[in-house]
């Protein structure tokens, strides 16, 4: 008896493409003008800019013309909140309609009706569903890294979707990521001073069981190059990616972790998903994030990137070697730490850590 034809995604995954592409473009742009009076902080004290607003719109608003008859559930991180609040906000909204628009008549040849501010704020508020393990929803972190978009480095537009709390689909836009491997430091910071030339912004998607690929974010279409991660266990030729801002993961600990491995390259520090992307393309073996205790992760932060990893061949975990459980809603809860690595690599990385982690820190 033939067996049950198992459920593919490649019409989300399209979608999916078509949405990050098109808030892509929406981050480029207000890149190109972007001044500090257009940041704000939130009550976490991280930045927010109109076009994490905006990109957040857009996505809400091309994944839901592009399929219109299906129930619609996003987890998102931004919302309208503070552009409701104060007449500062209100001028915010003002700007990222304007911005969503122009960007939807230049992009997306959606005709004459544009969209109101109440359309906009609405649809950044349609990022509010709490997610959890059953049924379908996209999740959403507009820009990753703004600290790394005010600042002209790397930064990410995330979508990924969850069904039954899996992973099934997953995209990145990485405008300022060079399309070539990276050799080192100074090639990223290069390439993102280079956004929208030839030969810098990458796309990569993934579709559960279907693989990954990456390809120019400015492409039409899949992107065409699939990725499969080769697995060296020479850890004098292995290096490794962690955040930019040690702030966001520890630093020290992961220079321990570095030498208890035999690593003796310098880590490769990136902001934002752009690390998963580098990882699965073969930019470093090793993706490391050691935040502190009292940080509580977002799903956002690592859907889309986990499943474009794995897709490559790759592993990814929390640092005991639990898998990440995304269908427990808006926050992953998990033991300190995520690491990502081809799969060799990976098992003694968790080994590494154990004895680290014994050591007194
Ligand atoms: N204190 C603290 N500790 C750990 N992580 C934090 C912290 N504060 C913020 N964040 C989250 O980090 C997201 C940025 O990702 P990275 O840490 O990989 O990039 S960076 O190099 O540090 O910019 C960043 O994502 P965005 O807010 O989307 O930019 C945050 O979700
Ligand atoms: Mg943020
Ligand atoms: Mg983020
Ligand atoms: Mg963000």
């Amino acid at each position: 008896m033939a067996s049950a034809p198992s459920i593919t995604y490649g019409h989300q995954l399209d979608c999916a493409i078509n949405a990050v592409r098109l808030a892509s473009k929406l981050c480029q742009r207000v890149q190109l003008m972007l001044k500090a009076s257009e940041k704000t902080d939130k009550s976490d004290d991280s930045p927010v800019t109109i076009a994490d607003y905006g990109a957040q719109a857009l996505v809400a608003w091309s994944l839901q013309k592009e399929m219109p008859n299906l129930p619609f559930s996003m987890v998102a991180e931004e919302d309208s909140d503070d552009l409701r609040k104060s007449e500062e906000g209100k001028g915010l909204a003002a700007k990222i309609t304007a911005l969503v628009n122009e960007t939807i008549s230049a992009e997306a040849n959606a005709g004459p009706n544009s969209l109101s501010q109440d359309d906009v704020l609405a649809l950044i508020d349609s990022g509010n569903s709490q997610g959890g393990s059953e049924g379908f929803h996209w999740v959403l972190d507009p820009i990753d890294g703004t600290r790394g978009f005010v600042g002209m480095r790397q930064y990410a537009v995330c979508l990924g979707l969850l069904h039954h709390g899996k992973v099934v689909v997953g995209v990145l836009g990485c405008p300022n990521l060079p399309q070539k491997r990276i050799e080192d430091a100074d090639g990223v910071a290069e390439s993102a001073s280079k956004a929208g030339t030839d030969g810098v912004g990458v796309i990569f998607a993934a579709e559960r069981n279907q693989g990954a690929f990456a390809g120019p974010l400015s492409g039409n279409g899949r992107p065409g190059e699939q990725l499969q991660l080769g697995d060296s266990q020479d850890f004098s030729q292995v290096r490794f990616m962690e955040s930019y801002e040690s702030k966001h993961s520890d630093h020290d600990f992961t220079a321990m972790l570095a030498a208890k491995l035999g690593v003796t390259q310098s880590p490769l520090r990136l902001d934002s998903q752009a690390k998963y992307g580098a990882l699965a393309r073969g930019d470093a073996a090793i993706n490391l994030r050691f935040p502190h205790k009292s940080y509580r992760e977002k799903i956002w932060d690592h859907v889309a990137g986990a499943l474009i990893v794995e897709e490559a061949g790759g592993k990814i975990s929390d640092a005991s070697g639990a898998p990440l459980d995304f269908g427990k809603g808006r926050w992953l809860d998990l033991d300190r730490g995520i690491v990502s690595a081809t799969p060799t690599v990976y098992k003694a990385l968790l080994q590494a850590i154990k004895e680290v982690e014994v050591q007194p820190r």
